[in-house]
């Protein structure tokens, strides 16, 4: 019976539990006996072949991917893999477990699974910390991931500091706001002490910052929260009086546009909690539009009945409506036309535009960094990407390891949600659309998913910027970008042309229902009838 196992241990991967009479009952293939392992890093199954020429079932799961563990069947269970293990994951499979009931092989599998798949519910450590630790010499032949990202110098890309833009490290402490990054681009006209009062009127201290400017006509996209309104209507001088500074600094435009995210009654609606929305008689020269892209929990609920359509299978005849009534490709076109409202905006009618939503971590992530990659191509290279990912989802603090629940088991949590997720796959849309305008290939998008989850990489742990220099990760966690760029081949679109033609220097994707997809590659990929085998199909 198989006593190594055949896959390859990380730095710091260590066996925690062997087992070698284990069914895996396998959606497709139906129940397999075989090997179990399990590491600190991963859940790996390996069937007996039973004859020889025929392809091991393997199946191969980094824990991290785990949401819930359960045990099926009891002493009295008595149909065939009755008894066993069912294992949830966030990245749309189920694996079940059989086991057999004598010899209570179930018990130290579940443990070792809670305990090593909730680290941070056992006052264990994330396995990023261990892999680096033991990553003896940086085998990355010298890339260091963590320097993809350097504000000022992403900021002089743009073009700032200029006549009318400047580089503030007011926050350098986080002590305005502890959700930002500590650089920050804003209006000249706007003082450091200007910036505190403005910040105090927006939900968390999120006040408007500058996301992207177009070098040409310093038209600019700049993001925020919700403004503290509340059912009394309150104004603030000084954030009027900032929106204004930020319109004046574009000399194209005398108007300045607000796309809230939000449905207008979720903006009202918020209200109720003291924030709300800018009224067109209190900021002069702005028009305010409802970008209509649905909350956190809505979205939540909608990928769970993705994955109720997908996994394991759905016969074709119910396929589509199965599909639509989740609603997932509504919400996906409905952020690809706000990001095409505000390319629409900046490029065509050269208006700068303030993004925001309730709390200016979700769906203005989303946004910005859809919009910026419709109209800078840098965004769409491979290290262009992982700067956007750096600046407008992690030094924003978009709340990943809330968002994902890295390390812990409250898997009902309501606030988790899939919002990068989202994002992957809006690029993925565009992708599809501009086959030839990216560097980086499916599969590079698709290993950035795999990693939000595994907690391999330090990259997407954490919350905020804060947090993140708090757990040095820098120096305790290995980037995701190290272990990507040292390979960069496998990553790369051969289509792309080694020079970009200014025809498509801006990107505007169709935003019909008609013109966004499921991406099977991503959501159907466990299941070998619908995909091909490169993502991880032979692992079922
Ligand atoms: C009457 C009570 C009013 C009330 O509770 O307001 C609270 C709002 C919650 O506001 P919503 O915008 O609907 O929902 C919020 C957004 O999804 C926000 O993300 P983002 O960064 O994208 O803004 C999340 O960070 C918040 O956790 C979530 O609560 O709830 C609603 O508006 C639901 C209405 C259908």
């Amino acid at each position: 019976v198989l006593r190594d196992t055949p896959f390859s241990y990380l730095d710091g991967e260590e066996d925690q539990d062997q087992k070698n009479d284990v069914t895996y009952v396998c959606p497709y293939r139906g129940p397999v006996f075989g090997a179990l392992t399990i590491t600190n890093f991963r859940l790996y199954f390996r069937s007996l072949p039973l004859r020889d020429q025929e392809p091991p079932v393997v199946v191969d799961v980094p824990l991290g991917v785990i949401a819930r563990v359960e045990k099926i069947g009891g002493a009295t269970s008595r149909g065939e893999n009755s008894y066993g293990i069912e294992i949830f994951c966030k990245d749309m499979r189920n694996l079940r477990f059989a086991h057999k009931q004598q010899n209570h092989s179930r018990r130290t599998v579940f443990e070792k699974l809670q305990t090593n798949a909730f680290p941070l519910s056992y006052s264990g450590r994330l396995f990023a910390f261990a892999h680096a630790a033991a990553n003896s010499v940086n085998g990355s032949g010298g890339w260091n991931g963590w320097a993809v990202f350097e504000p000022l110098a992403e900021l002089r890309r743009l073009g700032v500091p200029n006549d009318m833009w400047r580089a503030t490290k007011l926050n350098e402490c986080y002590a305005i706001c502890d959700s930002y990054p500590a650089v920050w681009a804003v209006p000249k006209a706007a003082s450091d002490d200007f910036l505190r009062r403005v910040a105090q009127f927006r939900s968390r201290c999120r006040l408007p910052v500058l996301s992207w400017m177009n070098p040409r006509t310093q038209a600019t996209i700049t993001r925020c929260s919700q403004p503290l309104v509340g059912v009394g209507g309150k104004r603030n001088s000084d954030d009027e009086a900032y929106l204004s500074f930020i319109m004046e600094a574009n000399a194209q435009s005398d108007k300045l546009t607000i796309m809230d995210a939000r449905p207008s009654a979720n903006a009202i609606a918020n209200k109720a909690k003291g924030g709300g929305y800018e009224s067109e008689d209190a900021y002069k020269n702005v028009e305010i539009n409802f970008l209509d892209i649905h909350n956190i929990h809505v979205m939540r609920e909608s990928l769970r009945k993705v994955k109720e359509a997908c996994f394991p299978t759905t016969d074709d005849s119910k396929w589509q409506t199965a599909i639509d009534n989740t609603l997932w490709l509504k919400h996906i076109r409905c952020i690809l036309a706000g990001a095409v409202r505000i390319v629409d905006k900046v490029e065509t009618m050269s208006t700068s535009v303030v993004v925001h939503c309730s709390d200016g971590w979700d769906r203005t992530a989303q946004l910005t960094a859809l919009s910026m990659l419709l109209l800078d191509p840098y965004y769409r290279t491979v290290r262009g990407f992982e700067v956007l990912i750096e600046k407008e989802w992690l030094s924003f603090g978009h709340k990943f390891q809330q968002r994902v629940g890295h390390g812990d088991n409250k898997h009902s949590d309501a606030d988790r949600s899939p919002v990068f997720l989202q994002f992957i796959d809006s690029v993925w849309q565009v992708s599809q659309q501009f086959h030839n305008a990216f560097e980086f290939n499916e599969h590079f998008l698709i290993t950035i998913v795999d990693h939000l989850y595994s907690c391999r990489f330090g990259t997407f742990l954490c919350n905020t910027e804060a947090e993140r220099v708090a757990e040095d990760l820098k120096h305790k966690t290995t980037s995701l970008w190290t272990h990507i760029n040292s390979s960069l081949d496998q990553y790369l679109n051969p289509l792309f042309p080694s020079f970009t033609h200014g025809a498509e220097l801006v990107l505007r994707p169709i935003a019909s229902v008609r013109s966004v997809r499921l991406w099977k590659g991503l959501y159907c990929r466990w299941n070998p009838g619908l995909c091909a085998p490169q993502h991880g199909c032979q692992r079922t």
